[in-house]
């Protein structure tokens, strides 16, 4: 069915928490009002403990956003691992430690059910959709799942041209200094275009990647989305807000002209491919929906995370070395090989095959991606590093017992603490501290998900494009180490808002990059 992939090789505050506070109600301290109304929608489980609130407050958010890590600690030192707090307009449970793994692998919490209520989510996705309407699809898992993780070395020839062939491209654009640096303002422009072209020819294949109007539809169809979901208030967007945006993408989704744009340049495609009309036009327009669907799950998320690898070179200056002598050593590796290799064909009287062929000996293959064992260390250690404290929202569909004998009623919210996951002292020394080789020689690959490492999520809704993405960002940090020596912060004063900064923080300074001689 889904032909046109197996054919191809923070935030502003809401102002509705206020407005939901009775007006009037003055006699009674803010504080106590605040658990008063919110009460409501916490767990019915009344030995859940909640949250104390710093004098002044009315909700947990001001003393989270000012320090993630000392909210948690306190809470956690007061409370155990579970406990309610009422943050982003919504009272929710924080489930923490030995408790996370409890809440992945129990079918009665629903982490899409949690982003739909927040965000009305499921009303786009459904409007690009002709004929599947099933609420827990599990069709663009599968499709990922099936058709592009066990084909991404088949994938990896293509992937590595197109993003060496955009970075020298899009670099090209600024002006080389006489001493051989490069300063670009917006490093995430140069990365977008990279990571588009790249997915593109995954997804759509080579013929219709070209097309500049499906490239600019990759790229902005996830801007488009977070403006249509009300741009960096979508974490504290209140009920109302929620629920009249529901109701008007239902009727009316701008994601819509994405869908058209692929329609249009795959339509022919299709067409040539299919040699049925009827199903090129039922099929297609759906297969586009489902591309719309991964280009939003998949090109911004990886661009972003990309982005702050670079970011995290210039952070982090003596990493640069030791991952392009890794670089080095492990191309030198394969191709000895090769050579080993071809020899022994030779001597039995053997032909060369074309695989074999020495023009390809130092490529960055799946293989040697694969071997780069400290830039994998290096990609898991930023994501470790760099999650939100608080997130990856569940849903509960039925009253759900953990085993600590709490009860998470029906209707109400959990919310994962990432960092009792991601700082617990079982993931060695300096937990809060970025150590790049942390896991080098550990069995920790960047793609392993699990209750130790989230950024993907876990269990059976784990991210299938996880394989794809930290192929592409290690490729992504081996073709930086090998074309610059050093990267620098424009602006050296950012570099710790930035590094820490989660997905989707606006770019707070360039980048000077000096050229390899
Ligand atoms: C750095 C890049 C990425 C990050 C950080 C990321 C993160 C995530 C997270 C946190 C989830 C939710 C998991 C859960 O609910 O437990 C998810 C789901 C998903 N992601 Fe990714 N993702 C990335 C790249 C991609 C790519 C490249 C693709 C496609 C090729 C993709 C496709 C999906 C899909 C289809 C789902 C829904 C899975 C389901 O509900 O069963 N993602 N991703």
């Amino acid at each position: 069915m889904f032909k046109l992939v197996s054919t191809a090789p923070n935030l502003l505050w809401s102002h509705a928490t206020k407005a939901i506070i009775p007006i009037g109600i003055c006699l009674v301290s803010a504080a106590y009002l605040g658990m008063t109304v919110h009460n409501k929608s916490f767990s019915t489980d009344k030995s859940i403990p909640i949250a104390s609130l710093r004098p002044g407050d009315t909700t947990h958010d001001n003393e989270y956003d000012e320090d993630q890590d000392a909210f948690l600690e306190r809470c956690q030192a007061q409370y155990g691992e579970v406990f309610n707090v009422y943050l982003m307009n919504k009272c929710m449970t924080v489930v923490s430690g030995p408790f996370i793994r409890e809440v992945f692998m129990n079918d009665s919490f629903n982490s899409m059910d949690a982003l739909d209520e927040m965000t009305g989510i499921r009303a786009f996705i459904l409007s690009m959709s002709k004929s599947n309407h099933e609420v827990d699809s599990p069709e663009i898992h599968g499709i990922v799942r099936d058709n592009i993780t066990p084909d991404l070395p088949k994938y990896t020839a293509s992937i590595v041209a197109q993003l060496e062939m955009c970075l020298d491209k899009e670099m090209a654009k600024y002006n080389k200094s006489e001493d051989g640096t490069v300063l670009v303002e917006k490093p995430i422009l140069v990365v977008e275009e990279m990571v588009a072209n790249a997915m593109a020819n995954v997804f759509v294949g080579p013929q219709i990647a070209k097309n500049r109007h499906v490239l600019d539809s990759f790229i902005t169809a996830a801007i488009d989305f977070g403006e249509m979901l009300g741009g960096g208030e979508v974490r504290k967007k209140s009920f109302w807000r929620t629920f009249l945006d529901n109701a008007g993408h239902k009727v009316m989704s701008p994601l819509q002209r994405h869908v058209k744009i692929l329609f249009d340049a795959a339509t022919p495609v299709v067409l040539e491919r299919c040699r049925l009309e009827q199903e090129a036009n039922t099929e297609g327009q759906d297969v586009c929906g489902h591309l719309v669907t991964l280009v939003l799950a998949s090109v911004h998320t990886t661009s972003d995370t990309s982005t702050n690898i670079l970011y995290h070179l210039a952070a982090y200056p003596d990493c640069i070395d030791r991952l392009f002598e890794e670089q080095q050593e492990v191309l030198d590796t394969i191709q000895e090989e090769r050579e080993q290799q071809r020899q022994a064909r030779t001597s039995k009287g053997e032909p060369i095959p074309e695989d074999l062929n020495p023009q390809e000996d130092r490529a960055l293959s799946a293989t040697a991606i694969k071997r780069m064992v400290h830039m994998d260390s290096f990609v898991r250690e930023m994501f470790r590093c760099r999650t939100d404290r608080l997130s990856l929202n569940h849903r509960s569909r039925r009253n759900a017992m953990l085993s600590n004998g709490m009860v998470i009623s029906k209707g109400s919210t959990i919310i994962i603490n990432m960092k009792s996951a991601h700082q617990s002292p079982t993931q060695g020394e300096d937990v809060g501290k970025f150590r790049p080789w942390r896991f080098v020689g550990k069995s920790k690959a960047a793609t392993k998900a699990g209750a130790d490492f989230l950024p993907f999520g876990m269990g059976k809704h784990a991210c299938p494009g996880r394989f794809l993405a930290i192929q592409q960002l290690k490729i992504i940090g081996a073709l930086a180490v090998s074309r610059y020596s050093k990267i620098e912060m424009q602006d050296p004063s950012k570099t710790q808002k930035i590094i820490r900064g989660v997905v989707g923080t606006p770019c707070l300074s360039g980048l000077i990059f000096t050229c390899r001689q």
